[in-house]
């Protein structure tokens, strides 16, 4: 309470862009991270709002060098789940005013290259979808971790459909079962680790899990390589990948999935002239992203945290 009003704060530095090399690792040659940081710090600082009393803010200057620091410190390969976990824990336990420390990570997709069929040593290209995680790290070590995906883009030239919906007076969508389907996944999942001592003490790998909640995904939206699944909605496909995660991953508590759905509109194309000039056969469309639709749900097991 300041001057009969309340205030919620937090400050920190976003895009905080730092690569981590480390050089001849044994059985894959150089590993290289690229992560854009973002820190947010919740803290006793009120003074520096009412009062222009800076002595208890820590520079989000400060923040950024840290990072730098941090980086300097991980002396063996590390997940960014784990970097964002010991950001978090140095921001709440060095810094007394400070509560709570929320750290976001995503890295740029960096791959090794093949040349001639094999793996090089320090050669990458950029990929696609990028790896993401939140980690809120409080005072005393109550902890939360979520990993995501961001622009997980795939599509099916078939086996969809959408049939059954709402028709009233605005309703011009045919119902159809032959459709193509195209989305660009972003996903989070939270893990159930509560305290910071809860965190396996051999190494658990998020970068593999990763890997395969990733898999999972696509598997589930694809089905079998030459029958592949029927989808009647994004909802239903959507609600079929979360479950096959969470079936697959116990230690998994909670899977967020958006699914835009990218419309591929069927084209035809006529005049008076020329009333056949593209007469559509599930062969020619226009693809657009505006608009589209937007379809997300959070699926979670029933008594998890989050
Ligand atoms: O899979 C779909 N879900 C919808 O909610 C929807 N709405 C729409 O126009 N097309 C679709 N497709």
């Amino acid at each position: 309470m300041a001057d009969g009003f309340k205030i919620e704060q937090n400050h920190g530095k976003s895009r905080v862009r730092v690569a981590r090399v480390w050089r001849r690792v044994a059985g894959s040659g150089d590993v290289i991270v690229e992560w854009n940081v973002g820190v947010s710090l919740f803290s006793d600082c009120l003074p520096a709002y009412t009062s222009a009393d800076n002595s208890a803010i820590v520079a989000t200057d400060s923040m950024k060098n840290t990072v730098y620091a941090k980086a300097k410190e991980c002396t063996e390969v590390t997940s960014m789940e784990s970097f964002a976990v010991l950001l978090g824990r140095h921001f709440a336990s060095y810094y007394p005013q400070v509560t709570a420390a929320v750290i976001n990570i995503v890295e740029k997709p960096w791959e090794r290259v093949a040349v001639d069929g094999q793996p090089h040593s320090h050669g990458f290209k950029v990929g696609s979808e990028k790896h993401t995680t939140e980690v809120r790290v409080e005072k005393y070590g109550t902890l939360s971790v979520t990993s995501g995906i961001e622009g997980l883009a795939l599509l099916k030239t078939t086996q969809s459909g959408f049939e059954g919906f709402v028709r009233d007076h605005f309703t011009l969508l045919p119902e159809t079962r032959e459709r193509m389907v195209a989305t660009e996944v972003t996903a989070a999942w939270r893990y159930p680790f509560a305290h910071v001592s809860d965190i396996p003490a051999e190494p658990f790998c998020f970068t593999q899990r990763y890997l395969e909640v990733k898999k999972v995904l696509a598997d589930t939206f694809f089905g079998s390589p030459l029958e592949g699944v029927y989808s009647p909605s994004v909802q239903n496909t959507l609600y079929l990948m979360a479950k096959a995660v969470l079936n697959r991953f116990p230690d998994i508590a909670s899977v967020k999935l958006r699914m835009p759905n990218l419309h591929f509109l069927p084209v035809n194309l006529s005049s008076k002239d020329n009333p056949n000039m593209v007469k559509f056969a599930d062969d020619v469309y226009m693809p657009t992203d505006e608009p589209h639709g937007t379809i997300e749900a959070t699926v979670s097991r029933t008594m998890s945290r989050m």
